[in-house]
């Protein structure tokens, strides 16, 4: 039962009732005790009514709308008879038509925009799909095609979805989150659009992904889609051509930087926890990294956020790095790694990598840190460059002469693990795979950067190049590839793996902080879930298909942890986390209506 508040529903008895209890807490409802209406006297507040939709409305109605799937009787009860056709065909029957219709659509964008208009019309039904076809809808709806998407979004934009903040909100955030119609968010995705995957300023435009991931943390993580809140901040794009693009929907100037934008992510974030309380989490995702590192520092200790660039990334990896040891043996201390961008997702990876292996080795970190080397667009990056480094850099500026490109820096580091994390294509070149496939029986090679035209190599380019020996996985995915005879399939490292269970687990615990040892955890659940039949197929990652089993299993490593940290606040801890984190699972089947 879901504990939704709507303005224009079709409620059941027991919905209702679940709504008048705040405690109700079956199929996702996970309880928040913040969700209640908590504004002072002083306060403005929104007067919401609950009220019952039926008929045309009904019909119109994404949450609640089952299109021809109404039975005979609910057509009678809700004023439906005439508005639709007489056929009525269940959920899986709709299922099979969507998905062949889907299949007719050569260009990836249509495929794209008709998820979109599936999600706007019946919740449901885009939900169910995305679940029992993951593996073939996640490119449509996550990287690569919502890339281009967020591109295109001007001209794509039909409903606005989520709530966008501009400067023109400034001092209104509150407001702002109040014209929101659901009250009881538990996930919120926020984005300031400057680094939209591998392609940059999309400004205003990067809305498409927090979208993209929300309709995840639903589907892969089972979180009520009418709790996860996608957001936009806008504060302009120095992105040129959307600046001049008479289709643009965003702020029209530059960005705001300095205190104009501290000032308005403060606002920010003071209004989520007083709107939500303390126990929302904040999801930072795709800013550019001179904020990224800041604004997580800032807020880690008052608020409960994640950034997924940074922290999601590095668990997903750490597990793929883990669970290749098994095909190529060896501890995580004794390789040596190298990579291409030190920004965000590689500096954070290279931190989380260096941290395992301190807790392994109770070696001092700095110590450990010296296993692992990274190349900016500058070169490599050694200690004769520290003054001028960015702050999140300098731990890894090793003592070495200067070396200009990657390919030199292969050769002279001899790396085992090579992780592309520039947001440049074709980086990994014939010379790099090469020489890497030259002192490595096999080299685990990722290349990490997003959406597909951004990736440092192709799979069948690590595999050609490699003479199919790489243990190679990469952000976007790769059809599996014949090399003499053989087909290699390769693996998505991406952190769509961690994020929707990690984010599950710090819901059903009430957890309060995002903790170092929870990332840890999370990493070490999902790489228990490699199966000796997926490492026989070169596999380092399970495949997605049992992406929702995975989940409570991270979530509930994740919920473990914080329990163990005290800073779960959902008391007492259930016995079972893993049974507990699956009853909470929001599913996408219709429900009955009086
Ligand atoms: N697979 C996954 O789950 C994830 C993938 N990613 C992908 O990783 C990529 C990078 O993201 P993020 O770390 O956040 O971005 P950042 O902007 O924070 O970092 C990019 C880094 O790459 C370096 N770089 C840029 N061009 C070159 C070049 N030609 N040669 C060498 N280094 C270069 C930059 O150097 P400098 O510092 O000198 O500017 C910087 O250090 C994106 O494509 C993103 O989509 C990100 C998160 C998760
Ligand atoms: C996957 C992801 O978060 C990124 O490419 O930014
Ligand atoms: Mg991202």
């Amino acid at each position: 039962m879901e504990t939704e508040t709507k303005t224009t529903t079709t409620t059941t008895q027991e919905e209702v009732e679940a709504l008048m209890d705040p405690k109700s807490t079956v199929g996702g409802g996970v309880e928040d005790a913040y969700g209640e209406d908590r504004a002072t006297e002083e306060q403005l507040v929104t007067p919401w009514t609950l009220s019952v939709a039926s008929g045309y409305n009904l019909l119109r109605d994404p949450h609640h709308n089952k299109g021809l799937a109404f039975n005979e009787k609910e057509r009678d009860a809700h004023y439906l008879r005439g508005l639709l056709p007489p056929v009525v065909v269940s959920q899986k029957l709709q299922e099979k038509k969507l998905m062949h219709n889907l299949r007719q659509y050569k260009v990836p964008l249509q495929r794209y925009m008709a998820m979109m208009d599936l999600q706007e019309m019946n919740e449901r039904l885009f939900y169910k799909l995305l679940i029992d076809n993951v593996e073939e809808l996640l490119p449509v709806v996550y990287t690569p095609t919502v890339g281009e998407a967020c591109q295109k979004y001007g001209s794509i934009f039909r409903r606005p979805q989520g709530l966008y903040i501009s400067l023109k909100e400034k001092g209104k955030i509150l407001e702002v989150l109040k014209n929101w119609p659901e009250k009881r968010i538990q996930v919120i995705v926020v984005t300031d659009g400057e680094r939209i995957l591998g392609l940059g300023d999309l400004g205003c435009q990067g809305m498409g992904i927090p979208v993209g991931k929300l309709s995840l943390y639903t589907a892969l993580g089972g979180i009520r889609p009418s709790a996860c809140l996608p957001i936009t901040i806008d504060v302009g794009t120095n992105n040129e051509q959307l600046l001049n693009d008479e289709f643009y929907i965003g702020l029209r100037q530059k960005r705001a930087t300095g205190k104009e934008y501290a000032d308005l992510l403060h606002e920010f974030m003071c209004a989520v926890k007083q709107n939500y309380g303390e126990k929302v989490l904040i999801q930072f995702e795709d800013f550019a990294n001179h904020n990224a590192f800041d604004l997580l520092a800032r807020y880690c200790k008052t608020h409960l956020v994640f950034n997924d660039d940074i922290q999601g990334t590095a668990s997903v990896v750490l597990a793929g790095l883990v669970a290749a040891l098994k095909l190529v043996g060896g501890t995580l201390a004794e390789h040596t790694y190298l990579f291409l961008g030190a920004g965000e997702a590689g500096t954070g990876i290279a931190e989380l990598i260096a941290l395992e292996i301190a807790r392994q080795t109770n070696a001092p970190i700095e110590e450990c840190r010296k296993k692992i080397w990274l190349v900016d667009s500058k070169g490599l990056i050694v200690s004769s460059r520290k003054e001028s480094l960015q702050h999140f850099k300098k731990p890894w500026a090793h003592e070495h002469e200067p070396i200009k490109n990657l390919s030199d820096a292969v050769n002279s580091i001899k790396p085992t693990v090579l992780i592309g994390t520039s947001g440049v294509g074709k980086t990994f070149t014939k010379d790099v795979i090469e020489a890497m496939a030259s002192f490595n029986e096999k080299p685990i090679i990722l290349a990490l950067s997003n959406p597909t035209s951004q990736s440092e190599c192709t799979a069948e380019e690590a595999y050609n190049w490699s003479k199919g020996r790489a243990i190679f996985a990469s952000g976007s995915p790769f059809d599996p590839v014949e090399y003499e005879g053989r087909i290699i399939m390769s693996g998505q490292a991406n952190n769509a793996y961690i994020f929707p269970g990690f984010g599950l687990g710090l819901v059903i615990s009430g957890a309060i902080r995002v903790h170092d040892d929870m990332l840890l955890a999370a990493s070490e659940a999902l790489a228990q879930e490699v199966t000796q039949e997926n490492f026989d197929k070169g596999l380092i990652y399970p495949p997605f298909t049992n992406i929702r089993k995975i989940s409570a299993h991270i979530a509930a490593k994740v919920a473990a942890k914080a329990y163990e940290l005290g800073l779960a606040t959902r008391l007492p801890r259930p016995e079972d986390l893993v049974k507990y984190a699956e009853s909470c699972m929001y599913t996408p089947v219709y429900r009955s209506y009086r």
